[in-house]
């Protein structure tokens, strides 16, 4: 069947296909089914939050993209409150900051988990094709791009869940982040999903959303793969020529 002549799906049809991409949220992934299940290293741990740094960081240059690219007010009125959210504002540190106590609290120093030294390169590629999408992309595109968020709170739920018992050696202060993405996140999907719903309505259009909704679950999964190569099978980038870290650390 061409493109043009795919059936569109109702509303409700659309949005029950939008949340079936579930089946492939890196909550599946072998790396964190590791995390929650209390099999991982601190070296493991450690290394996932050092990354998913950069991810917490270009979130709101993300967002900051679709702000940009949106001539609508009452949109970008809403959206501001996710660059808020992570920069912080008034009395909220913010999701950065969170993230950084998240660091100290798996005993990470904040100097090495700012200055990027842990980032791999294939995280840092997979992160940046991200936020690339989101400045070059519609605003209603980028906008269902982020519904992988729709998923968000059961995973940051499964680690307030597991990791305080697997692990008694994290300080339970740097939980907060998790704590904060819960409601958030939920606040956040409402809004992403009616742009989507709206915004995609022929068959050709429906089957569009969900394929920039694969390329986001593409990029949680490619994170995760390129933390495996390196802290689960100890094969980082260069392993065989040189055990240093010599990748570089953002252009
Ligand atoms: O920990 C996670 O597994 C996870 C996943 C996602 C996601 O699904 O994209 C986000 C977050 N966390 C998160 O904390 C966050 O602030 C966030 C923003 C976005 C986005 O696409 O705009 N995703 C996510």
């Amino acid at each position: 069947m061409n493109a043009d002549t795919i059936a569109a799906l109702s509303r409700p049809e659309f949005e029950q296909a939008l949340r079936a991409k579930g089946q492939f949220y890196h909550i599946h992934h072998p790396y964190h089914k590791a995390m929650y299940s209390g099999q991982c290293t601190p070296e493991q741990i450690r290394g996932w939050v050092a990354n998913r740094y950069y991810y917490q960081i270009q979130i709101p240059q993300k967002d900051a993209a679709i702000m940009a690219n949106c001539p609508d007010p009452s949109v970008r009125r809403l959206w501001l409150q996710r660059i808020l959210d992570h920069d912080g504002h008034d009395g909220d540190a913010g999701g950065i900051e969170a993230w950084l106590n998240l660091a100290e609290a798996v005993g990470l120093t904040r100097e090495e988990v700012i200055d990027e030294r842990h980032v791999l390169p294939g995280v840092r590629f997979a992160v940046d094709a991200y936020r690339n999408f989101a400045r070059q992309a519609s605003w209603q595109e980028a906008a269902c791009s982020s519904l992988t968020e729709l998923f968000a709170p059961e995973i940051h739920q499964s680690r307030l869940a597991s990791w305080p018992q697997h692990y008694p050696w994290i300080d339970p202060a740097g939980y907060g982040y998790f704590r904060k993405r819960l409601s958030e996140a939920r606040r956040d999907v409402e809004h992403g999903l009616t742009i989507t719903l709206d915004f995609f309505v022929t068959g050709a259009q429906q089957n569009r959303a969900l394929e920039i909704l694969q390329f986001k679950l593409d990029i949680l999964w490619s994170m995760l793969d390129a933390l495996t190569m390196a802290y689960l099978h100890q094969t980082p980038p260069f392993h065989t020529v040189t055990d240093q870290a010599v990748w570089h650390r953002g252009l």
